[in-house]
C-alpha cells in the first residue's frame, strides 16, 4: 500500500484532499487523526506540517507527498519531483519598504533581510556575489521592516495584498512555486506501479481543467468548414441526425477558445449548441 503525505492544515490541505477526491480517492478530513486509510485506492494518508513533508518523503516514511515546490527547494532533501499539480501557485520575492529607492539587487549588500526561506535566499545572494544578513523568522515576515527588525523581506507573494497592506513593494521575483507531487527516490516496483496509477488519474484531471465538451447540430454540407474550426483529440465526432441533411458534432474545446469558436460555428449554421463541463480526459 502506498503512503502519501499531505499538509495537515493550511493552504494546501483542502486542494490536496479535493484532488484525491476527484481521482476517486476519499480521505478523512479529520485534523486530529494524523494517519488514515483512504477509500477507493490502496493508500494511507499521513497529515504533516508542510515543512516536514520533503524529509518524510526523502526518508521513505511516506512514499509520495503533496507539497509546495518552495518547501522542496528550501529543505534541500533528495526527492523525485514527479509532477506539477496546478494549485498553490505563488512566488517568493524580495520586497522593500515603498519609500526606499531601489535600483537593483546590489541594494541588498550589507542589508538585513527577514525570511522564512533562508536557503533559497542564500543561494540567490551567492549567485550574485551579494553579502547580506539573513534573519530567519517563522511567520509574519512582512512586519519585520516596520518594527526595525530588517531592511527588506523575502517571502511568499500571491495577490500582493499582504505586501501592500504592510507598505512594501516587490522588487525581485526570485522563485516560482506551485504544489507538486514528490516521491521517495528508492520506491520498489510495486509502489512505483501504484504511484503511476495515481499520476495517471491526476494527469487526466489536470488535462480536463479548462476544457468544455461541446455538442451541436449542423447542416451536413457545412461539415468540412466545422472540422476546420473545431479541434479534437483526433478530429471531432460526427453522428447522423434523424432529420435528412443534418448531423451532430461533438468536440472538446479549451475554455479560452470557446466563445470565438462558437461564434464561427454559428456563422456556418450550427444550432442547438450544448456546452458541458468535462470531468476527466484520458489522452
Ligand atoms: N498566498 C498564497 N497563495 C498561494 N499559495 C500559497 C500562499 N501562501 C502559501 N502558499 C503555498 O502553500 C504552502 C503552505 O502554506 P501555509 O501558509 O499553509 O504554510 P504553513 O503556515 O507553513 O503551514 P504548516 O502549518 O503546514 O507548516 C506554502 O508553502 C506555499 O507553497
Ligand atoms: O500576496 P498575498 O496573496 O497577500 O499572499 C501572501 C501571504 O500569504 C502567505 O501567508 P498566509 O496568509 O498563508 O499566512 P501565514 O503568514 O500565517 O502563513 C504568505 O506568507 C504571505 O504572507
Ligand atoms: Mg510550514
Amino acid at each position: 500500500m502506498l503512503r502519501i503525505a499531505i499538509q495537515a492544515k493550511g493552504r494546501l490541505n483542502e486542494q490536496s484532499i479535493e484532488l484525491l477526491s476527484e481521482a476517486g480517492i476519499r480521505v478523512a478530513e479529520s485534523k486530529r487523526k494524523l494517519i488514515s486509510r483512504a477509500e477507493g485506492f490502496p493508500l494511507e494518508v499521513l497529515y504533516l506540517r508542510d515543512d516536514d513533508i520533503p524529509q518524510a518523503v526523502a526518508m521513505g516514511v511516506a512514499d509520495v507527498g503533496i507539497v509546495g515546490l518552495n518547501e522542496v527547494a528550501e529543505k534541500g532533501f533528495t526527492v523525485e519531483q514527479v509532477m506539477d499539480l496546478g494549485f498553490g501557485g505563488c512566488r517568493i520575492s524580495l520586497a522593500v519598504p515603498k519609500t526606499t529607492t531601489y535600483e537593483g539587487p546590489d541594494f541588498f549588500c550589507g542589508k538585513r533581510v527577514a525570511t522564512s526561506y533562508p536557503n533559497i535566499l542564500a543561494r540567490y545572494f551567492v549567485e550574485r556575489g551579494i553579502q547580506a544578513e539573513i534573519h530567519t523568522i517563522e511567520g509574519s515576515v512582512e512586519i519585520a521592516p516596520a518594527v526595525g527588525m530588517a531592511d527588506a523581506i523575502f517571502d511568499i507573494v500571491s495577490s500582493g495584498g499582504t505586501l501592500i497592506s504592510n507598505g512594501l513593494t516587490e522588487v525581485e521575483k526570485v522563485f516560482f512555486s506551485e504544489a507538486v507531487l514528490i516521491a521517495c527516490p528508492g520506491l520498489d516496483s510495486d509502489k512505483r506501479r501504484e504511484m503511476k496509477q495515481l499520476t495517471f488519474r491526476f494527469n487526466s484531471i489536470l488535462d480536463s481543467r479548462g476544457m468544455k465538451y461541446v455538442l451541436m447540430n449542423l447542416p451536413k454540407e457545412r461539415l468540412d468548414d466545422a472540422i476546420r474550426i473545431l479541434p479534437g483529440m483526433r478530429s471531432p465526432t460526427v453522428l447522423p441526425l434523424a432529420q435528412e441533411g443534418w448531423c451532430s458534432i461533438h468536440a472538446v474545446i479549451a475554455q479560452e477558445q470557446l466563445w470565438e469558436r462558437i461564434e464561427r460555428l454559428k456563422e456556418i449554421g450550427a444550432e442547438g449548441i450544448l456546452i458541458l463541463a468535462l470531468e476527466n480526459m484520458i489522452r
